[in-house]
């Protein structure tokens, strides 16, 4: 039987990590970069300087800048920022029959799930989402992971996909849950910037841990009134990537956060960026939809206030002065 031709859509340091991980035992894999002079980088000398410098890729990726090829293969795991992922799939002339979503977060302006918006521009192909504990410099490594396969497409879909994303160091789980899968991706990156922001400012790991705690409280709220699953939340995609990303100065949020709270300047740590801090475009549609909702998420509207340039004293003051509560009742 001849193999499913997978490709990755997206060749930033996750989708190139991703290639690299797909590649590990000798299948060839497409990969879709954007840049016409990174595609070259990467078939002439098997590297991609401006987002994954530390990896030597495997010489079964190639690169291409022409979507009309992607749309041939069976199977394409989508790694754009999450802000451009309907404009990359609404270029495309087809869609393959698997789209596995692997990018973390909502979409501005409609406040959509990346499943809502793949399933708008691309209603004929099975839409999966995988998402977990992942920096890409160490799956490139292949050091050992787990991620969350969230199946749209349930469980035939999920016996097509695993044998082609499952890897010895690469450890997909199964459910259906796609909305928990993204709850826990998306809200998790804009905690990591709450979390380095206390880094920044020197309060210490208990302040750290406290924090962790009550975001997760938060990020169960929301993925409750979104119809997640508690458990997804607990798993990989949820707790499991918020553990890393709120730990690691590796994540881009984190660090965007300990610079906040270093005394630099939002606005100019957005000017001229070229790796994506997700968190950041996550905050504003996140505090909006759960100002909507009536959902209450005091840290992440405390992040949207910092992203609009208020005073990190002001922001963590207010923070701890809310009046005290019971801990577990389902809000606040
Ligand atoms: N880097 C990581 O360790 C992980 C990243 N992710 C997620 O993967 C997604 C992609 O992130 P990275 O690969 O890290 O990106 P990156 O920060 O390494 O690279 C930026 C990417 O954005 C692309 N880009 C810039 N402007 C664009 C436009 N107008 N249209 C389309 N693409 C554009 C660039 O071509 C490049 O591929 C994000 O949603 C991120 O949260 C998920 C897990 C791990
Ligand atoms: O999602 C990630 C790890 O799972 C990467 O986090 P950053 O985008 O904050 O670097």
């Amino acid at each position: 039987m001849t193999q499913p031709r997978t490709g990755v859509l997206g060749a930033g340091a996750w989708g190139t990590a991703l290639a690299q991980m797909l590649a590990s035992d000798g299948r060839d894999v497409l990969l879709w970069a954007r840049e016409s002079d990174l595609v070259e980088e990467i078939n002439t000398q098997h590297r991609n300087t401006p987002f994954l410098p530390s990896a030597v890729l495997s010489d079964n990726i190639r690169a291409t800048g022409d979507l009309a090829e992607m749309a041939e293969l069976d199977m394409l795991l989508v790694v754009t920022p999450a802000q451009h992922l309907g404009s990359v799939l609404g270029e495309m002339p087809a869609h393959p029959l698997d789209l596995v979503l692997c990018s973390k977060g909502i979409e501005r302006g409609t406040g959509r799930l990346m499943n809502e918006v793949a399933k708008a521009i691309a209603p004929d192909s099975a839409i999966a989402v995988l998402s977990g504990p992942t920096f890409a410099h160490e799956v490139a490594d292949g050091l050992p992971t787990a991620v969350t396969l969230a199946c749209g497409g349930k469980e035939a879909q999920w016996q097509r996909l695993a044998p082609q994303i499952a890897r010895k160091n690469f450890r997909p789980y199964y459910t259906t849950d796609v909305a928990g899968a993204e709850v826990g991706g998306s809200v998790k990156n804009v905690l990591a910037i709450a979390c380095g922001v206390v880094e920044g400012l020197g309060m210490g790991q208990n302040a750290r841990a406290a924090l962790i705690a009550r975001g997760y409280a938060e990020m169960l709220r929301f993925g409750e009134e979104l119809g997640a699953e508690r458990e997804t939340l607990a798993g990989l995609c949820g707790l499991g990537d918020l553990v890393l990303t709120c730990n690691s100065t590796s994540s881009r949020n984190f660090s965007l956060g300990k610079a906040l709270g270093e005394g630099r300047t939002a606005e100019e740590l957005m000017a001229d960026r070229k790796t994506v801090a997700e968190g950041a475009h996550t905050a504003p549609v996140l505090a909006e939809l759960a100002r909507d909702k009536g959902i209450a998420m005091p840290i992440v509207f405390a992040v949207e206030r910092l992203l609009e340039g208020d005073p990190v004293d002001e922001v963590v003051s207010a923070l701890l002065a809310r009046p005290l509560r019971a801990e577990n009742p389902p809000q606040d």
